[in-house]
């Protein structure tokens, strides 16, 4: 039998009638012959709402147990309204939330950005097949988990997401389904940008990046748990219907798309531009990638500072790249001469924990590299990625020990 998760962002539930709407959609794919776990987020702005209700009350004496436990209040609210109107509806169900014995997600004690500690949520989950097998619509609150003390922990701000992911994983689910207020992921946030075209589909790593960088739409950390055999999409909740096509989430394609080391197989060569005051100059860049991409010279990373910028090239193009990039700095003032670095590494770390707020990770990648007496050329860093460049000689030794960090 089909078993889906479907949940159901705050606008989703965001007045009696959409709550009904939604309840509706549930128990139409549960008539279907579907096993359906809801996993709801708080009504509208409650969640907003709860905490300027406790800064204004309390303030900073508030600590992060009390948030919490007054968060959750939301999520608490919308899971016993939703399995209410489910089972209004003719279809057992019943609400699940930290406090009942059934509850499955549990946490570090950390309040309000709790970890999840996946091996024993991943065996909480009997209780909840239970209730599926005997028909009930199980309706578990997004958003929370439980800390080892017993007590309430949140997932961090738009947390339902991982919720949901995280259950479809563990209950092997079908497919995970998010209903949201838009009609899926689209070319950029449709609220800023009328225009914006809807997506048949994204790949998590796609996905992963947008959400990173700060696309609502899908909590970036609910890809985590995307398994690449469980379908999901992100639907409207307009429609009322969750066999609605939206946004497909493909993937993810390659083993553990989350963490991972990667040595690229060729040597890499650096370029540097200098100039004084090159940062406050329009257009520099566009004319440096337009010289490289009208010769076919595929650019791996650029890094820029107030007077150089570096430009990454593989090693076989180099000398064709350092020699039209010459031609660039003798005809624009702004230049005033470049290096060409032709030997180097290049070392591609990938870790969700990039995203979260984690501080010295740069360090713990530095650390034992410098132990080890290895010089870091150059080192560049996002939300999902950090590049390191070192000698093409310490590629290999770099790479083994940026491996163990990771484990
Ligand atoms: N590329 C994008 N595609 C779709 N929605 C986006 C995108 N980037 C940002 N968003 C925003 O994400 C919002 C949905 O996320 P959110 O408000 O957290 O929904 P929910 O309350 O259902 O969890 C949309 O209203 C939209 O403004
Ligand atoms: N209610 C919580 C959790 C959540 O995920 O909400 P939503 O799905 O409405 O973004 C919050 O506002 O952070």
């Amino acid at each position: 039998m089909d078993l889906i998760v479907a949940k159901f962002g705050g606008t989703s539930v965001g007045d009696g009638s959409r709550i009904k709407k939604a309840a509706q959609s549930v128990v139409n794919e549960y008539m279907k012959g579907k096993q359906v776990v809801v996993v709801v987020s708080a009504v509208n702005k409650t969640t907003d709402d709860l905490i300027g209700l406790s800064n204004e009350a309390i303030g900073s004496n508030l600590t992060d147990n009390q948030k919490a436990e007054i968060m959750a209040m939301g999520e608490l609210t919308s899971s016993r309204l939703f399995s209410a109107t489910v089972e209004s509806l003719g279809v057992k169900s019943q609400f699940i939330d930290p406090y009942n014995e059934l509850w499955p997600i549990m946490t570090d004690s950390n309040a309000l950005e709790a970890k999840i500690d996946f091996a024993t949520t991943n065996k909480m989950f009997k209780g909840i097949e239970e209730l599926l097998n005997q028909g009930i619509i199980p309706v578990i609150c997004g958003f929370l988990g439980k800390g080892p003390s017993g007590e309430i922990t949140t997932l961090g701000r738009g947390g339902s997401d991982v919720s949901a992911f995280l259950i479809g994983h563990c209950l092997d689910a079908n497919e995970v389904i998010i209903v949201t207020d838009v009609e899926g992921v689209m070319s950029t946030d449709p609220n800023k940008i009328e225009e914006a075209e809807l997506l048949d589909e994204i790949s998590v790593e796609e996905m992963w990046d947008l959400a990173t960088h700060g696309a609502q739409v899908l909590h970036p950390h609910a890809l985590k748990y995307k398994d690449p055999l469980i379908s999901a999409k992100i639907i409207n909740f307009a429609y009322g219907d969750l066999s609605v096509k939206g946004t497909r989430i493909t993937g993810p394609f390659e083993g553990d798309m989350t963490k991972s080391v990667s040595l690229y197989k060729n040597p890499i060569s650096l370029i540097a531009l200098v100039g004084d005051g090159m940062l406050k100059k329009s257009g520099l860049l566009a004319k440096l990638t337009a010289c490289l991409a009208s010769n076919n010279i595929n650019i791996f990373g650029i890094s820029a500072g107030q007077n150089s910028m570096t430009v990454f090239v593989e090693k076989q193009d180099s000398q064709k790249a350092y020699r039209l990039l010459h031609t660039l700095v003798i005809e624009d003032d702004v230049f005033s001469s470049l290096s060409l670095a032709e030997d180097t590494s290049m070392i591609t770390i990938v870790s969700p924990d990039f995203a979260e707020e984690t501080p010295g990770i740069i360090s713990k990648i530095t650390e034992p590299l410098r132990k080890n007496h290895i010089n870091i050329i150059e080192i560049s860093s996002s939300q999902t990625a950090i590049v390191v460049y070192v000698k093409l000689e310490d590629g290999k030794k770099a790479f083994e020990l940026l491996k163990e960090v990771l484990e």
